[in-house]
């Protein structure tokens, strides 16, 4: 992206708190709708750098752990432990991307203003954040005439603005053209390269090649496996991952 990005990644990396979110510790993580269970027990811990890529079939569970993960929802049973820190104040020090932006129905430059004075941070961060995102041009166009891969830019944009320590995105690529995965996956990369965790859910192979650290692969909503992301690609040790990868397992 553009030469701007530098200050907003000093003023990002000024923002984190003494104490972080990280390491994740997730105990026996249950979930259940009535007498269905969505997830089933899990158990992983994750580290304080990087981008893990949550994979696994439709219906595995994936969005679900990130609303968990997020305090969106609160599990049937188990224990998630950000770093030992307050439970009521972790959702505020993360960001949730969806597959669909979430935007208001005003300006771009509006969309951004909004969050930095409900979050309490430098307005003058506006402008910054926008050219990190490829949308300086657009500041007074309304939000809702943006293409789909501006407007997920955008969100982006709105995630950034809060100073997370944890990002998560959901599907954030799904529906847009290789041009705009790659202008999102830049920024993405760059948010992890300046400390920020990643925690991202794709069914795109060679997006999650290109930008995983580590790979938890559901299935069922069960852990099935949970590696480094070369050894992942090379050899899954999990049959489920092996047929996913082979696009024969279909839930
Ligand atoms: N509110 C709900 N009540 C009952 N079942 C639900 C509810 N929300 C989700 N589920 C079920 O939980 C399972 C996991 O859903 P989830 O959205 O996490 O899957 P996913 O892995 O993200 O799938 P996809 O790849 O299709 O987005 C699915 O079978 C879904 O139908």
């Amino acid at each position: 992206m553009s030469d701007t990005a530098l200050p907003l990644a000093t003023k990002l990396k000024d923002a984190v708190p003494a104490a972080p979110l990280m390491p994740l510790s997730v105990r026996d993580l249950t979930l259940r709708f009535g007498e269905t269970t969505v997830l089933d027990g899990l158990n992983f811990d994750l580290g304080s750098a990087g981008c893990t890529m949550i994979m696994g079939p439709n219906g595995s569970g994936k969005s679900l752990l990130l609303k968990l993960l997020h305090g969106l929802m609160a599990p049937t049973s188990g224990h998630i432990d950000w770093g030992g820190q307050d439970p009521q104040a972790v959702t505020k020090r993360q960001a949730l991307v969806f597959q669909k932006p979430v935007l208001l129905r005003r300006s771009v430059a509006a969309n951004i203003d909004f969050v930095l004075k409900t979050r309490g941070k430098d307005r003058g961060r506006r402008d910054a954040l926008l050219d990190h995102v490829g949308l300086a041009h657009k500041a007074d166009q309304p939000a809702r005439l943006l293409s789909g891969g501006e407007a997920q830019r955008l969100a982006l944009a709105r995630a950034l603005a809060t100073d997370p320590e944890v990002l998560f995105l959901d599907e954030p690529t799904a529906s847009l053209d290789p041009a705009s995965v790659l202008a999102i996956e830049t920024i993405v990369r760059d948010a992890r390269n300046r400390g920020m965790r990643i925690c991202f859910v794709t069914h795109d192979m060679g997006q999650a090649r290109r930008m995983a650290d580590d790979v938890l692969f559901l299935h069922g909503g069960r852990i099935a496996e949970h590696t480094a992301a070369r050894d992942f690609f090379c050899e899954p040790q999990s049959a489920s991952a092996q047929n996913y990868m082979d696009g024969r397992l279909v839930v």
